[in-house]
């Protein structure tokens, strides 16, 4: 419990030391005289958004930085600034917050471990859904501080979506529920941040989802649905099907701190792994999966994989020791190893171990640390393995000895320490089956998912399984003996 906390403690400081360092680069790059926002309205009208071969070059989202990786999806912030006290409390009174979190109903859930009963209480709704602002009156200031549009309820956009409620709010942009005139349908729009840098890392993510889309002949359903895109009042904004929690929400929600049913899990884990099968037929990394980027509908029943922002093509695999969110990125991308598609099976892995235990699998304040949970975990990285990193002088010493790099409790300084790890110390085995198993039927199931995840673990990218085979695995095989 007492490690939960602090973990999530820290994932707030991070959060706000990231929104302080996205301010301070903004402010410096309008003070370098960067055109930060977009007026060519036209380039977005048409459904396929025209892209030169230039701004191709160009369209890689921008890299995040260490804290900005360790966001999650729990990242919204108050947004009340330049708000009068009686238009905040109207907002307060007519606004719904749209996630739910601790509006429960009384039923018993899938992926609940044990049936419970749970409390109907309904939050006051916050402030920073939406404001309500009078047009006319500030039309000039259409976005915060930072670029996010000021949402404002019961706004049209594109003559056809009418804003209902705030759904999530991400570094590059927020998101809104709407009802679309036209078809009488829900949609959530992702209205990208005012910043030049955005725009085009969304026209990037569009350009992905027009890929995706044309290649899922069979609607796999593994991904959200992506409609089509518009401007809106110099924001990018994007239309995707209406889904509902993501599965952070989900794991707060109905995982108690000790995580979901193993068969809920299997569910989703079945479903990450056919999505990360089209991707790889699109030849596309996602490169920031994670409990955050996967929504569920409202059945829960299904599960897509959302975010594309940080996804480029396999062949675009630029050596970088922060793609990813921290707690999720493969030991070849710390390492500096060329990477492909092995980066997602690992964030799967890390994310599917996080549904069913409660717990983050490797938590390390750093990529360093991260190395030393995952060799706890899978004993040391072969020779083989570490001579092909760029970076694996940062953290190995000649001999390949790993040298931990901590923090001296006492005296708050850096500390390095050699390591050498003969085998695992905290092996996956023992972590997965501190999650008790209530029928030996659920302990066949649970050796299963040992396995399963010992094998998109491998240490060695090479050796991981593929989406394929992960399917082929008893975890899913042996789903209809135990149903
Ligand atoms: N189709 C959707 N239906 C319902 N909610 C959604 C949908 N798309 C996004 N959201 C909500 O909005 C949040 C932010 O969306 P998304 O991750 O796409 O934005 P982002 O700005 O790219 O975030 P990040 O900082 O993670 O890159 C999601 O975590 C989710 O809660």
């Amino acid at each position: 419990m007492s490690e939960a906390k602090l973990t999530e403690d820290e994932i707030i400081e991070q959060r706000r030391l990231r929104r302080r360092q996205i301010l301070l680069k903004y402010q410096n790059v309008q003070q370098a005289g960067e055109k930060s926002t977009v007026t060519d309205n036209s380039v977005l009208q048409s459904k396929q958004p025209v892209i030169g071969s230039e701004e191709k070059q160009s369209l890689k989202r921008p890299e995040r930085n260490e804290a900005q990786n360790d966001q999650t999806n729990a990242q919204q912030q108050p947004r009340d600034e330049g708000k009068s006290e009686p238009a905040l409390k109207k907002a307060k009174t007519i606004v719904k917050e749209d996630d739910d979190d601790d509006e429960e109903e009384e039923e018993d859930d899938m992926f609940a471990d044990t049936p419970t009963r749970k409390t109907k209480h309904r939050k006051e709704a916050s402030s920073d859904v939406a404001v309500t602002r009078k047009f006319g009156v500030m039309e000039d200031v259409w976005d915060d501080l930072e670029g996010y549009y000021k949402v404002v309820l019961l706004e049209e956009l594109d003559g056809r979506y009418v804003v209902q409620s705030n759904l999530g709010k991400g570094v590059f942009s927020s998101v809104v529920k709407v009802l679309d005139q036209k078809t009488g349908k829900l949609f959530a729009v992702k209205i990208i941040r005012n910043n030049e840098t955005m725009y085009k890392a969304g026209l990037k993510e569009i350009s992905i989802f027009e890929r995706l889309k044309q290649a899922d002949e069979n609607n796999s359903q593994t991904i959200v649905h992506y409609e089509r895109n518009f401007m809106h009042k110099h924001h990018l904004c994007m239309v995707f099907e209406m889904l509902s929690l993501n599965l952070r929400d989900i794991l707060k929600k109905f995982g108690r701190g000790v995580g979901l049913n193993i068969k809920a899990v299997r569910v989703y884990a079945y479903q990450m792994f056919k999505a990360l099968i089209l991707l790889k037929k699109c030849n596309i990394l996602h490169a920031d999966i994670k409990p955050d980027n996967m929504l569920v509908n409202e059945k829960r029943n299904l599960v897509k994989i959302c975010d594309l922002g940080s996804a480029s093509d396999a062949s675009e695999n630029e050596i970088t020791p922060y793609l990813v969110s921290r707690f999720y990125r493969a030991p070849e991308i710390i390492l500096g190893i060329p990477y492909s598609f092995p980066i997602d099976i690992w964030s799967v892995a890390c994310s599917i171990f996080e549904l069913y235990t409660g717990h983050i699998l490797f938590a390390g304040r750093s990529n360093n640390q991260m190395l030393k949970q995952m060799m706890e975990c899978k004993g040391h990285f072969s020779h083989k393995v570490l001579k092909r990193g760029q970076f694996t002088n940062d953290h190995f010493d000649e001999h390949y000895n790993f040298i931990s790099v901590e923090i001296d409790p006492i005296t708050g300084r850096e500390i390095r320490k050699p390591m050498n790890f003969v085998k695992p110390t905290n092996d996956l085995k023992s972590r997965v089956r501190e999650t008790p198993t209530s029928t030996p039927q659920e302990g066949v199931i649970q050796n299963d998912l040992v396995l399963l995840l010992d094998r998109c673990l491998e240490l060695n990218p090479e050796k991981r399984l593929t989406p394929e085979e992960a399917l082929e695995q008893p975890f899913f095989k042996n789903a209809s003996l135990f149903r």
